[in-house]
């Protein structure tokens, strides 16, 4: 079994909020990695942060990754995805279409930086953040089959983008 579909793309892309309508639309069943992360820890994302480290999230996103790619799911994942090598061999194997979210830095800070449950994007100016972005760039196009470029679509219309070029079924 494999994954349907997975999103991939910098904090603020709207991974979750699009994967969840990809899911209602289609009628597959959806996992966002941080949820199923935040599920097994039993605790928030920043607290898992603040006990376990970042590296700790990261295992467990890694763990996280691999059971959802075995199963018959849309996948939306974390904007560090592609931090890990691992993870990007894993995305590459998966069999799934990976798809790409990409906005201005500019526009995701605004959307993400107050949100106390994500501690990197709470933790970073927008020099930092826009910094953190570029580094992260090449990964996300190494890992992906399509680019979708969201500036001022919502969420419905990314959704209907995704559908366009890619079926899912
Ligand atoms: N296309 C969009 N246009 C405007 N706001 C959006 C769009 N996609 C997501 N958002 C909003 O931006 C925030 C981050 O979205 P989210 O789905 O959590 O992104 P991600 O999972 O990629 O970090 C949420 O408040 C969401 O409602
Ligand atoms: O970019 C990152 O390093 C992270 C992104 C978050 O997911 P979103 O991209 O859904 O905000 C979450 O996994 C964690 O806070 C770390
Ligand atoms: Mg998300």
């Amino acid at each position: 079994m494999m994954a349907r579909l997975v999103l991939v793309g910098f904090m603020g892309a709207g991974k979750t909020t699009v994967g969840q309508l990809l899911a209602q639309n289609t009628g597959f069943r959806f996992t966002d990695l941080d949820q199923a992360i935040v599920e097994i820890a039993g605790r928030p994302i920043p607290d898992i942060f603040a006990a376990e480290g970042e590296a700790g999230f990261r295992r467990r996103e890694t763990e996280a990754l691999a059971q959802a790619l075995d199963q018959d799911v849309i996948v939306s994942t974390g904007g560090g995805i592609v931090t890990q090598a691992q993870n990007r061999a894993l995305l590459k194997a998966a069999g799934a279409p990976v798809v790409y979210l990409k906005a201005d830095p500019e526009v995701l800070y605004q959307r993400v930086y107050q949100d106390e449950n994500r501690p990197i994007a709470n933790s970073l100016d927008l020099s930092g953040f826009t910094a953190l972005a570029a580094e992260r760039e090449l990964f996300y196009h190494e890992v992906s089959d399509l680019v979708l470029t969201t500036a001022n679509l919502s969420p419905l219309e990314v959704m209907g983008g995704i559908l366009d070029e890619i079926q899912v079924k």
